[in-house]
């Protein structure tokens, strides 16, 4: 066990290491090895750099209507530890696709044929060796930097790691990626102002670099910063690759500045390679192929403006206004349309020594077999990640305003106007039928308003999605978390304003019908929570959401037996299955029970008396031989079944959604290369990896060619 003087020692070695010239190319800085020793249970680590290679990549994607397009043509590159490499191109050349076969993570509908090698090896691309970081900052807005990036530390480091070595990383990666200044401030929501773009582009990629993956990829980390923060978050990984990584980013528009920053480049246009090589070099290659880059013009700007066909239309408006302006230019680019400028570079290119060079490159790293380190994902245990996660997410509820505060407020407001409207509602005739509106309206109206809670269910998944794809932790586990963290509040919720109800109304006295009362509001409460939640799992859209889930609930109230009483409900579908499956039915039967059971009401003869059962049996018709327990208990086991629809709906996006659309797909291209012969067969593609393979860590990086 090391102390914290010695961690952080560590620590400032491994920051040591990240600057320039301090480079750790072959091996690993103490810390990281650290991790990579406790799963490994080895000694020896050794040179564990990733050194990938991809040649003759190409990718066909099949559409919807049947047709295939190449989305990606021939390319053949390489990325090198301790250089970053950016990938350019106009917006469709194929860069989110480039990216995406890289790091095996290819839409179901797409198909990659060639070869790609992770130190001269097909090899399993596993989390730890790997990082992927999307163009979305899916963050918890109510935590801090430090506590994003501590959560996440807890949640996939060894449990045996001490606290204090953990703590030591966070702060590193904090330092690494310059977010000091900001490390105890929020990330900010809709009504927390927090950090800025730039800063959270910073933490999502310091959230990825805390396993010290060997090999980062980061789709546009860039897009949407002004010039100074892109310049920031480039710096930043440029450094990420001084440290013997290797990182590879699609870029989409970059400043001078930020050009001068990349070490290689791969540009791309219509799927084709354009260029490969140094980035100073592009300059020069742009000029021997005849299209020099005009002083006073951002190179990247003008490698852009020659690969872009779009060009061709914006000249055809400018001509036809600034026509003489356009006939006394001598840029080359004048002269010819775009698409024959794209034409003449890729061909240029592929006659060229650049790539003579990129394919000798290829070849040489490709026959070096070096390690490739296998961390597996998260390294915590089940219960740790289960602990962490019910920890953060209650952190996050109770900062929320909008999770459970609000609504809290509103379930107060609700239930003293119901108290006030059935204010000691008392045994009167026509107390009769208040006691029951006034039960269908609390078990359907009031436990409906949960479906406010959505829109933060939503965000709660984008953050699931975004940390799942990238192995931090299991589904089981998430569910739990969510689950447990969620508990307090609900139970805060229905306690408190079931309490106002019960005792403004005035109904049943006595504690066990007290309790009963609190408790049916509570789980139906949850039922609701758990069936939006299920939806929210399946229905990324907010909008969507509510209106499925507000669909569902209704017919559910409807067939709750108070719109239409039990008996009168038509039997097929409505009355079985419909009612039966509807948590409004349970709740309502087991209320009318504790309610109006063992009271005598007036009749409209001021002789006659009115026994409370008599009326359960004859006017709400319910079954009053089953105990109002047994009707509880049906809603708390539907808590369950909807906590496991959810899981399974959850495992369904995961594994049998990609691997139906694959298949769809793949069957689709089959037929439609039976009808016509396309000049690509089909049969030389392989499967794209499904998430399924990915997050179990089965997916090959390269999949095998048919
Ligand atoms: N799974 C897919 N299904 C259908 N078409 C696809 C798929 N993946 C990519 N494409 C198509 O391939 C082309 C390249 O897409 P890609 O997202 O790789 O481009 P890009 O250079 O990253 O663009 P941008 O800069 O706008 O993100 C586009 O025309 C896109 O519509």
């Amino acid at each position: 066990m090391r102390d914290s003087a010695a961690a952080a020692k560590e620590v400032m070695m491994e920051i040591e290491a990240s600057k320039p010239g301090g480079m750790v190319v072959a091996g690993l800085s103490p810390l990281s090895e650290t991790i990579w020793k406790e799963k490994r249970s080895t000694e020896f680590v050794g040179d564990v750099s990733a050194r990938l290679t991809w040649k003759d990549l190409t990718v066909m994607v099949s559409l919807s209507n049947g047709d295939t397009q190449k989305v990606l043509e021939g390319l053949t590159g390489y990325a090198e530890p301790g250089s970053f490499t950016a990938l350019m191109g106009p917006s469709g050349s194929g860069k989110s696709t480039l990216l995406d076969a890289l790091s095996s993570r290819l839409a179901s509908n797409a198909f990659l044929s060639g070869t790609i090698l992770l130190n001269g090896r097909k090899t399993k691309l596993s989390f730890g060796t790997a990082a992927y970081v999307t163009q979305d900052d899916n963050l918890i807005g109510t935590l801090t930097v430090r506590e994003t990036i501590s959560y996440s530390a807890q949640l996939r480091l060894p449990d045996k790691m001490p606290w204090s070595e953990k703590r030591a990383l966070v702060e590193s990666t904090i330092i690494e990626m310059g977010l000091q200044d900001c490390a105890d401030t929020v990330i900010g929501n809709w009504h927390l102002r927090g950090i800025s773009g730039g800063e959270k582009r910073r933490v999502s990629i310091a959230l990825e670099i805390l396993m010290r993956p060997r090999l980062l990829f980061l789709d546009e980390p860039t897009s949407g910063l002004d010039s100074a923060s892109a310049f920031f978050v480039t710096q930043t990984l440029r450094g990420l690759s001084r440290d013997g990584r290797t990182v590879i980013a699609s870029i989409h528009q970059p400043s001078s500045e930020v050009f001068e920053l990349f070490d290689r480049l791969y540009l791309l246009s219509g799927g084709k390679t354009v260029y490969f090589g140094q980035a100073s070099e592009a300059y020069e290659f742009f000029a021997q192929a005849g299209f020099p880059c005009p002083a006073l013009r951002n190179p990247s700007d003008h490698f852009l403006r020659c690969i872009n066909s779009d060009f061709d239309k914006v000249k055809a408006t400018l001509k036809g206004s600034m026509k003489l302006r356009f006939e006394s230019s001598d840029d080359p680019l004048e002269k010819i349309t775009t698409t024959e400028a794209i034409r003449t570079l890729v061909e240029f290119y592929r006659t060229s020594q650049y790539c003579y060079a990129a394919k000798q490159r290829v070849e040489e790293i490709s026959k070096v077999k070096g390690t490739v380190l296998d961390s597996g994902g998260s390294q915590a245990s089940f219960l740790m990640q289960a602990f962490t996660l019910t920890k953060r997410s209650f952190l996050n509820m109770s900062r929320d305003f909008g999770y459970y505060w609000l609504r809290l407020l509103i379930y107060i407001v609700v239930t003293v106007c119901i108290g006030t409207i059935y204010l000691n509602v008392g045994t009167s005739y026509n107390s009769i039928l208040a006691r029951g509106s006034c039960a269908s309206f609390v078990f359907g109206f009031v436990t409906f308003m949960s479906i406010g809670g959505f829109p933060s269910f939503v965000e709660d998944m984008k953050v699931f999605q975004r940390e799942r794809l990238n192995g931090h932790y299991a589904v089981t586990a998430f569910v739990i978390g969510n689950t447990l963290s969620a508990m307090p509040f609900l139970i805060l919720i229905t306690f408190l304003s079931g309490t106002i109800c019960y005792f403004m109304v005035r109904l049943h006295p006595g504690f066990e019908h007290y309790l009963f009362f609190v408790l049916c509001l509570y789980a139906s409460v949850t039922v609701v929570e758990s069936l939006m939640m299920a939806i929210a799992s399946i229905v990324p859209n907010f909008l969507m959401g509510i209106i499925i889930g507000a669909g569902i609930q209704g017919i559910f109230m409807l067939v709750s037996g108070y719109f239409r009483l039990p008996k009168d409900i038509p039997k097929p579908l409505w009355r079985y299955p419909m009612s039966y499956i509807s948590f409004h039915f349970w709740a309502l039967q087991g209320q009318y029970q504790n309610d109006l059971m063992g009271l005598v009401f007036d009749s409209e003869s001021p002789a006659v008396k009115i026994p409370g059962e008599y009326l359960l049996e004859n006017v709400f018709q319910i079954d009053v031989h089953r105990s109002k327990w047994i009707d509880l208990s049906v809603i708390f086991s539907m808590i369950v079944i909807y906590r496991i629809i959810f899981f399974i709906m959850i495992k369904i996006n995961e594994d049998v959604t990609p691997w139906v659309r694959g298949y769809i797909a793949r069957r689709r291209m089959q037929q439609k290369n039976g009808n016509q012969n396309t000049t690509d067969a089909p049969d030389r593609l392989g499967r794209s990896p499904s998430l399924r393979n990915y997050v179990a860590n089965h997916a090959t990086a390269q999949p095998s060619k048919r």
